[in-house]
Parts: structure tokens; C-alpha cells; sequence
């Protein structure tokens, strides 16, 4: 049982100290608090750009708000700038900007200098299925100018639609993209400009997957929760652990140990599954009550020996591990680490939320502003 004393270590080098109100209520206007701490339009967001019809509204559809890959058949064309604010519903409190394919740079009326001084990340996203020479001109003007205005930001390439292709298309498609862009980069000194690339496709998890990546970059405390993440599976005999954002389940952090797409995947449905019984079974007779709250928990046996486990940590959040059958005979071990774990969880937060309150008055751009904020404990103090 020393994960308590790690743990709580961890959590006073984040200067916690045992004063700090242990109240984690689900209240309406605790949420009401902390989930307007700043005018939207001032939230840090998240770009997504590029070609027309080349999946941007898909992808925020499906991600954040449960659209089935099908149903994205019939989405119309953007024509103008939809800023999609997911903050009541979602751990990370950010907008998504969703752009019409084609943004005019040169237009006076596109204000381009204020909305990449706000961003934290731009998401663009590529057309794999179509010829994707004119998207890499478009991805390199796109991100040129964003660089000189705000080189904080974090570029990341969504290679996209790569359902249509074999694994071998997959990968050449990746290198050459790669290639082609860096040289563009090169051509025009911006070597410093660094672009990540992810293959992705709504019609299975891998969107998921890359989502989680550009969120965990703009997460500040991402160390102290892998930290956390990792003492808690050595002290408890277990896996792998994911800490989810459960409306969208993306994971925010996980243990340090590979994470294949299978046990990801596997994790995901454990979430469907749980929320999709709680609403069914989980409500009051009047349809009142919530499909997650304190009580949410689940644990299930596969018939292969391994058991999943998942366990409410804070109103947006809920842990979600693989372990081994044998391990699970010490339940009632895992259930005290997790105790413990949970509440480290949220004094890190209770931290984050004190500390933004500090910065809250810095203008939007400041090189702070890069990180999103969380949606961490909601608290009933201002
Ligand atoms: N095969 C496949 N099709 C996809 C994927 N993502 C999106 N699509 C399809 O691509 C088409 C265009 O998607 P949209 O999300 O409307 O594209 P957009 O980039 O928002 O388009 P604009 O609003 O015109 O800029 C739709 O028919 C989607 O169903 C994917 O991962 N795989």
C-alpha cells in the first residue's frame, strides 16, 4: 500500500497541503462555476482546416457529439466559421473551430491575426482518398502564416479517410505527405516549424486515438497524471490504465507503458457499454438523474482472464484498466490505490484551477494561453 505516500508526495510537490476542501459535489451551480471562468470566445481552441469536403465537420461530429460514421454522409458543406464550445459536457475546456474549406487569407474581413493568437492547436486535415497536391499548398500557406503569428501553436497533420486504403497505400501515402510537406517547410526556412502526422479514418478508433494526442500536448499537468497513472498500475498489479474524457472518450493521459489499439479500443467499448446500460437501466423512473455520476463503476470479466475495471474520477473523467484475473483477486488493494489515486487526481486540479484563476486576467495569446484549460473539480469558491 505505499501508493498513498507516492501519490501524496506527488501532490505536494504540486504545493497541495491537507487544508485544501475535500467537497467534490456534482451540483449545478459548482459546474455553472467553473465551467464559465471566461467569456467563450476567449477559450483556447483548436483549429480544424483544410480542403473542402475533406472530413473536418465528420470528425468533430463524431468525436464530440456521438455522430455515427454513416450519418456524416449527409452533412452539408460549412460555409461559415462554427465555433463548437464542448466545455459543458467535456474535461478539456476548449472551443473546436470548424472552417469552410476554403479561408480566404487575403479577405479583410477574416481577422486571421486574432484567431491563431488564441489557438492552441491546428488540426489539418488531408483528403488521403483524393490527390492531395493541392492540400499540401493550402497546408503549407495555412500554416506559415499561423507560425509567424503565433509559433506556439501545435501543427498537426490528420492524414485522413485512410479507411480506403491498404496498409502498404497507407504508409507510402504517409511518407510521401511527410516528405513533401517538410520540403515545403525547408524551401521556405521554416525549419523550426515542426508538423506531426497522424493517419486517420471516423470508421474506426483511430480518430479517437489522434484526438487524444493533440489534447494531451495542451495539457499541462500530462507528467504528474502519467506519473500517477504509472504508480498506481505498479502498486495494484495492473496493465494498463487509461484516464478517459468519457463524453468523447478520448483518453488524457495513460500509463507509460505502449498503448496498442486494441486495448484502446477495447476500453472504449467498456464506456459504451457502461453508459449505454446506465441509461437505460441507471435513471430515476421520471427519466431524472445522470447516466455518470459518483457511483458510476464496472467491472468485467472477459473470457479470456482478463478482467476490465472502471471507476468514476471526477464529473468528466473515469479510469479505465486491463488486468489479469489473478491480479483482481487483490480487489480490495486496487480499490484502496484507486482511493487513493482519485484523490490526488483531483488535488492536481484543485491546483490547476487555482493557478488559471492567477493568469486569468492575461490576454488571450500570451504563450500561456497555448494550453487549454480543464475542466477539472468543479468548486463552489471563486
Ligand atoms: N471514407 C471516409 N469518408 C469520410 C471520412 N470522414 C469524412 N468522410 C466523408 O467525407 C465527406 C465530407 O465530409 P465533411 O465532414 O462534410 O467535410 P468538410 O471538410 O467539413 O467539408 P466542408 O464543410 O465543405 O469544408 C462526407 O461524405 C463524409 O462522410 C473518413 O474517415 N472516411
Amino acid at each position: 500500500m505505499s501508493i498513498q505516500y507516492e501519490v501524496e508526495q506527488l501532490a505536494d510537490s504540486y504545493g497541495v497541503t491537507d487544508s485544501f476542501p475535500k467537497d467534490f459535489g456534482y451540483g449545478e451551480e459548482e459546474a455553472d462555476i467553473e465551467d464559465s471562468p471566461a467569456p467563450s470566445d476567449n477559450k483556447p481552441r483548436i483549429l480544424l482546416m483544410g480542403l473542402r469536403r475533406s472530413g473536418k465537420s465528420s470528425i468533430q461530429k463524431v468525436v464530440f457529439h456521438k455522430m455515427s460514421p454513416n450519418e456524416t454522409l449527409f452533412l452539408e458543406s460549412t460555409n461559415k466559421i462554427y465555433k463548437d464550445d464542448i466545455s459543458s459536457s467535456s474535461f478539456v475546456n476548449f472551443q473546436i473551430w470548424d472552417f469552410p474549406g476554403q479561408v480566404d487569407f487575403f479577405d479583410p474581413t477574416f481577422d486571421y491575426e486574432m484567431i491563431f493568437r488564441g489557438t492552441g492547436a491546428l488540426i489539418f486535415v488531408i483528403d488521403a482518398q483524393d490527390d492531395y497536391v493541392e492540400a499540401l499548398g493550402r497546408l503549407h500557406l495555412t500554416v506559415s502564416r499561423a507560425y509567424r503569428v503565433n509559433p506556439e501553436i501545435n501543427f498537426e497533420v490528420f492524414i485522413h479517410k485512410v479507411d480506403g486504403l491498404s496498409d502498404d497505400h497507407k504508409i507510402e501515402t504517409q511518407r510521401d505527405i511527410h516528405q513533401r510537406a517538410n520540403d515545403d517547410l525547408a524551401d521556405a526556412s521554416l525549419e523550426k516549424l515542426h508538423l506531426s502526422f497522424y493517419l486517420t479514418s471516423i470508421y474506426d478508433h483511430s480518430i479517437f486515438e489522434a484526438f487524444s494526442k493533440v489534447v494531451q500536448k495542451l495539457i499541462p499537468q500530462l507528467p504528474t497524471l502519467e506519473n500517477l497513472l504509472n504508480i498506481f498500475i505498479s502498486n495494484s498489479g495492473i496493465e494498463k490504465a487509461f484516464l478517459f474524457d468519457v463524453v468523447s472518450k478520448i483518453y488524457i493521459a495513460t500509463d507509460s507503458s505502449p498503448v496498442d489499439m486494441q486495448s484502446y479500443e477495447l476500453c472504449c467499448d467498456m464506456i459504451d457499454v457502461v453508459i449505454d446500460v446506465s441509461c437505460i437501466y441507471g435513471l430515476r423512473e421520471d427519466g431524472s438523474g445522470s447516466a455518470y455520476d459518483k457511483e458510476s463503476m464496472a467491472i468485467i470479466k472477459l473470457n479470456n482472464t482478463t478482467v476490465l475495471y472502471l471507476k468514476e474520477v471526477t464529473k468528466f473523467l473515469a479510469l479505465v484498466c486491463i488486468l489479469r484475473e489473478e491480479s483482481f483477486e487483490r480487489k480490495g488493494l486496487i480499490d484502496y490505490n484507486f482511493h487513493c489515486f482519485r484523490k490526488a487526481i483531483h488535488e492536481v486540479f484543485e491546483v490547476g484551477i487555482s493557478n488559471q484563476r492567477l493568469v486569468g486576467t492575461q490576454a488571450v495569446g500570451s504563450p500561456c494561453n497555448k494550453a487549454v484549460a480543464l475542466n477539472g473539480t468543479p468548486r463552489n469558491t471563486v
